[in-house]
């Protein structure tokens, strides 16, 4: 079919006043934002819905893009005709020859601002419906619960004919929810909490350590990559690195193996907080999920959490690693998660981290630790890099290496 336009319903009804317009905005700009590849199309963001003019761009690849821009709770191609009935007739025709399937029931509902129309919603609802019974088999009316229903809106310059009720990803549109750093690792959970992030509308940067010559620059690329994958949720998102070697080797110079995990995670966590403040952020977000490893340990989080008063919000922090698993499934992260590059944290891992970890041993033995200078050189040597939906990182590191055989 060639749709036309596209009738867009917003997520978070109960949004009133201020902050619908802020929503509505923010909606129709990240809308602009992942459409920025067809200049034809045109957004008009209004009240109560936003209508998208696609002026030839094909359906199809709008489609793909609306499904992933938080805010949109349900949506219509919809196709605008002129306003005769035999126009009515021949397009809501086309429409349900090519979407209805044996079996399922119809109504028609019609809607009319334009009261001058020469029919009524009455009429028309009867007038089409016995057109459609004339013309396909098989049809079956039902007016409490139909599987689907045909729409079509009496308005002053056209008409407008829909059947389809496509679901969006609901959430709050992205940047209506502040802004945040988020710590990436190259593992499973940080991108779902990511992922969890946005949909909350939340702005994120992220944050992610590595630590040359003992992590690769493939567990980078991947970091990268991941960004890439969940920027197509967010239209683009800042990728911090930040060098995390000499505060690793330092701590396992000077602190107890047992203490290893818990001290170094309570500097990624000063790092992060130092970031945040820097990049005008106002909370931390990261990957932890409570019990699934020593440092996720109510204890641990609380001995590492000491650092900060910032907020530390862990979006995946009481879901089970299948339900993680789903998600990252869903979202596209999954396979790349579980590409083996090391990241710093599984290389300089102790074998045995204490699972219930004290607050006053840790500040005690980073006591031993020029502490404030380790931070300072890590912050003066973060790399910021914009990464755009689908970039790929991995792939020109596959060809380097080849160059190089
Ligand atoms: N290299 C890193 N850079 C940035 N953040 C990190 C890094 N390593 C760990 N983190 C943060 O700490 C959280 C807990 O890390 P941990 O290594 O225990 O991994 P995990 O539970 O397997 O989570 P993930 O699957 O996200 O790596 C991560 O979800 C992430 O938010």
């Amino acid at each position: 079919m060639k749709y036309t336009e596209v009738m867009v319903r917003y997520g978070e009804l109960s949004t009133k006043g201020k902050n619908r317009k802020d929503f509505i905005g923010r909606l129709a700009g990240n809308v602009t934002k992942v459409l920025r590849d067809f200049p034809q199309v045109r957004i008009y963001p209004r009240h109560d819905r936003m209508h998208i003019v696609l002026n030839g761009a094909p359906f199809e690849e709008i489609d793909k893009r609306l499904k992933k821009v938080f805010g949109i709770q349900t949506y219509s191609p919809t196709i605008k005709v002129p306003k005769t009935l035999a126009d009515i007739e021949k397009i809501s025709l086309e429409m349900m020859q090519e979407t209805f399937k044996d079996g399922m029931t119809f109504k028609v509902n019609t809607k009319r601002s334009d009261h001058q129309f020469k029919y009524d919603t009455n009429q028309l609802n009867s007038m089409v419906g016995d057109y459609l019974f004339d013309h396909m088999d098989n049809l079956k009316a039902e007016m409490k619960h139909p599987d689907m229903v045909l729409r079509i809106e009496v308005r002053q310059d056209a008409i407008y004919i829909s059947n389809q009720l496509l679901h969006g990803v609901g959430g709050m549109p992205v940047g209506t929810g502040g802004k945040a750093v988020m710590m990436l690792s190259g593992g499973i959970d940080s991108p779902v909490a990511s992922y969890l992030a946005l949909k909350r509308g939340v702005d994120i940067e992220m944050v992610h350590f590595f630590s040359p010559p003992y992590t690769t620059e493939k567990a980078l690329a991947k970091a990268k990559e991941l960004t890439g994958i969940l920027a197509n949720y967010a239209g683009r998102i800042n990728f911090i690195a930040v060098p995390f070697a000499e505060i690793q080797e330092t701590i396992k110079e000077k602190i107890p193996e047992g203490y290893l995990m818990t001290v170094q995670r309570r500097f990624m966590l000063q790092l992060a907080d130092r970031i945040r403040a820097k990049r005008g952020s106002m909370a931390i977000f990261n990957g932890e999920s409570v019990g699934q490893v020593a440092s996720q340990t109510l204890e641990s989080m609380f001995a590492i959490n000491d650092v900060t008063t910032t907020p530390v919000i862990r979006p995946v922090a009481t879901m089970d690693k299948t339900e993680i698993i789903d998600r990252a499934r869903k979202i596209g992260t999954f396979e790349l998660s579980i590409k083996p590059f090391e990241d710093c944290c599984t290389i300089f891992a102790p074998p045995r981290p204490k699972t219930k970890p004290k607050v006053e041993k840790a500040r005690k033995y980073e006591e031993r630790l020029d502490a404030e200078g380790l931070i300072q050189r890590a912050m003066d040597g973060i790399k910021v890099t914009p990464i755009y939906p689908n970039q790929k990182f991995l792939e020109d590191k596959a060809q380097e290496d080849a160059d190089l055989l």
